[in-house]
């Protein structure tokens, strides 16, 4: 379990991470979205006591980094891909690793079988691609079979099959009751992989709440009935306090109802339906919608 308890960075005057409040718990993958220079990175470094907060705490375990006797063990993360010595060979990294960590050396075939990479670990790690680098910080964090899992934007540079493959990873070892904390800005992948999601925007929290709650918040979720009897049934919602559009002739889209409002509001409206369905939001669109005001960084047209 990571928490974190009013987390604060600022650097000079800008507000990177503001007043954090948040529980990731086991057995879930928390998916943790915000736009460019949200904060997501410093976040993730603050709980691994790479960065001081400016104040609040971030515990792992209900401890401070600092404080974890073997924090491999207890915490693994991928930050930056490519903060490995490029003339070292991935084996060799995560045999050093393995050493200063009190972790048995035989993980490190292990953790190389798990992420694909047993023929590339020889290879120096500056002659991987980014994709290579990927697995290979995977590899690193799995070295210590932590309870916590953290990944910044752990797909960045993977082919189809490797995001596919990432997105088994975090689920199995969500699955196994670890904590799995992932950012990514890839909200189709995210929309598969994450069970709760954070959000934050310039630095502060947007949104805490399982990924289908926040999915059925949206105003983009709507229910879609199909009947000959369009304008009668529309009237009725509507006297119901509903919020109806006429799609087409024969269809309407109701926002802010349940699939059982509408059908139990037809039936008593005597309308015969043809089609009653929900138009569930894609991850991409509520994710527009819940940070539209917290763009810090976009194109100008
Ligand atoms: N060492 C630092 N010194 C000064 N400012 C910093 C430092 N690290 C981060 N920042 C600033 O803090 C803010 C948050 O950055 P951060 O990298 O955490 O965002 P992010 O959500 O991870 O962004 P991205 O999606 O682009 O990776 C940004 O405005 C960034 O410029």
């Amino acid at each position: 379990m990571i928490s974190l308890k009013g987390l604060t960075k600022r650097y000079g005057d800008r507000l990177a991470v503001d007043d954090l409040t948040l529980e990731l718990r086991p057995g879930k993958v928390t998916g943790f979205l915000g736009p460019n220079g949200a904060g997501k990175s410093t976040t993730m470094r603050l709980v691994l006591g790479l960065d001081r907060p400016t104040a609040g705490t971030a515990l792992v375990g209900g401890v401070p980094y600092h404080r974890i006797e073997n924090p491999l063990r207890t915490v693994g993360a991928l930050l930056d891909a490519r903060a490995v010595h490029p003339g070292r060979s991935g084996h060799a990294h995560l045999t050093a690793l393995a050493r200063s960590n009190g972790i048995p050396v035989r993980r490190v075939g292990e953790v190389l079988e798990a992420v694909g990479m047993t023929d590339a670990a020889r290879r120096r790690a500056g002659a991987l691609s980014l994709g290579m680098s990927q697995r290979l910080g995977i590899a690193a964090a799995l070295l210590g079979d932590p309870e916590v899992l953290m990944f910044d934007e752990p797909v960045n540079g993977l082919d189809p099959d490797g995001v596919r493959w990432v997105r088994g990873l975090m689920r199995s070892l969500a699955a196994e009751g670890r904590t799995v904390f992932v950012s990514s800005h890839l909200m189709s992948e995210m929309q598969l992989t994450a069970d709760h999601l954070v959000v934050i925007g310039k630095g502060r929290l947007l949104v805490d709440a399982p990924l289908a709650d926040v999915i059925a918040s949206s105003s983009m979720t709507a229910v879609v009935v199909r009947t000959p009897h369009a304008a009668d049934l529309a009237d009725r919602l509507r006297a119901a306090g509903l919020t109806v559009k006429r799609l087409a002739e024969n269809e309407l889209e109701v926002a802010g109802a349940t699939i059982e409002q509408v059908g139990d509001l037809a039936y008593e409206a005597g309308a015969r339906l043809h089609e009653l369905r929900t138009r569930q939001a894609s991850l991409e669109q509520v994710y527009q919608e819940l940070t539209s005001g917290s763009v810090e960084y976009g194109a100008a047209a």
